[in-house]
């Protein structure tokens, strides 16, 4: 079980490069890259339509409809992270809105993945300070119980450590452990290389069918055409 009440303050951050790297790439090229793993529930959602980021991400458990580790976890943040918030319990209060962004941002996050509410929705996509939500919510929080900064948490069914790498987009978040970030990105640009040369090739008309080959395993699989 997830010790409360303590805030690590020493992590291991994925690689520069390898962050560097993947933020080239979309959700989808780094989820089929990594043998399709790591994505979020698609319940988290960007705040507003242009949202996207990579980072390396610092920890933060909260507890349901209190927000205060929210301002703990700022103090732990470094240029380029990317803030991760999971909940003890199903919350879907405003946890987070412009002024934690402001603060967050001073700080040099480059975003939140939150399992739980946020609001002040326009006032985060006039920042361009991307966030992804279960929820747009008003409802307040309080500050009353301790959670934990930097330990393991569970965000949406995926397991998130202090310093893997999170890449968030349209199509929703992924998180790469930070050992294989490197090697991720390596076939994460290799992938992005093969489609490519996929798009020409259906951009000139060919078929899938003959650039993927799949004529014979149709027919063998009994595919009938009829006139
Ligand atoms: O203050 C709060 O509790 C959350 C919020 O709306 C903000 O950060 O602007
Ligand atoms: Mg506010």
């Amino acid at each position: 079980m997830t010790e409360l009440g303590v805030v690590h303050r020493s992590i291991e951050r994925a690689a520069p490069e390898a962050v560097e790297e993947l933020s080239r790439f979309g959700v989808a090229t780094v989820h089929e890259a990594q043998g399709r793993t790591g994505l979020l529930r698609p319940y988290i959602r960007p705040v507003y339509p242009q949202a996207s980021l990579c980072g390396t991400a610092v920890t933060v458990l909260l507890q349901p409809g209190d927000n205060w580790m929210l301002h703990v976890v700022a103090e732990q943040v470094r240029p380029g992270d990317v803030v991760v918030a999971g909940c003890t319990t199903e919350s879907e209060d405003g946890f987070f809105g412009e002024l934690l962004a402001t603060s967050f941002r001073a700080r040099g996050a480059v975003g939140l993945i939150i399992d739980g509410g946020c609001r002040d929705a326009a006032e985060l996509s006039e920042m361009d300070f991307p966030v992804f939500s279960r929820a747009i919510n008003a409802k307040g929080t309080v500050k009353a119980t301790l959670g934990s900064v930097n330990v393991p948490v569970t965000v949406a069914n995926a397991l998130v450590h202090p310093g893997d790498v999170v890449v968030a987009d349209a199509d929703g978040v992924v998180v790469v452990p930070r050992a294989s970030a490197p090697e991720v990105a390596e076939a994460a640009r290799r992938r992005e290389e093969n489609e490519e040369s996929k798009r020409a090739r259906f951009q000139n008309g060919e078929l899938g069918l003959d650039i993927y080959g799949m004529r014979e395993k149709l027919s063998s699989a009994g595919l009938r055409y009829l006139d």
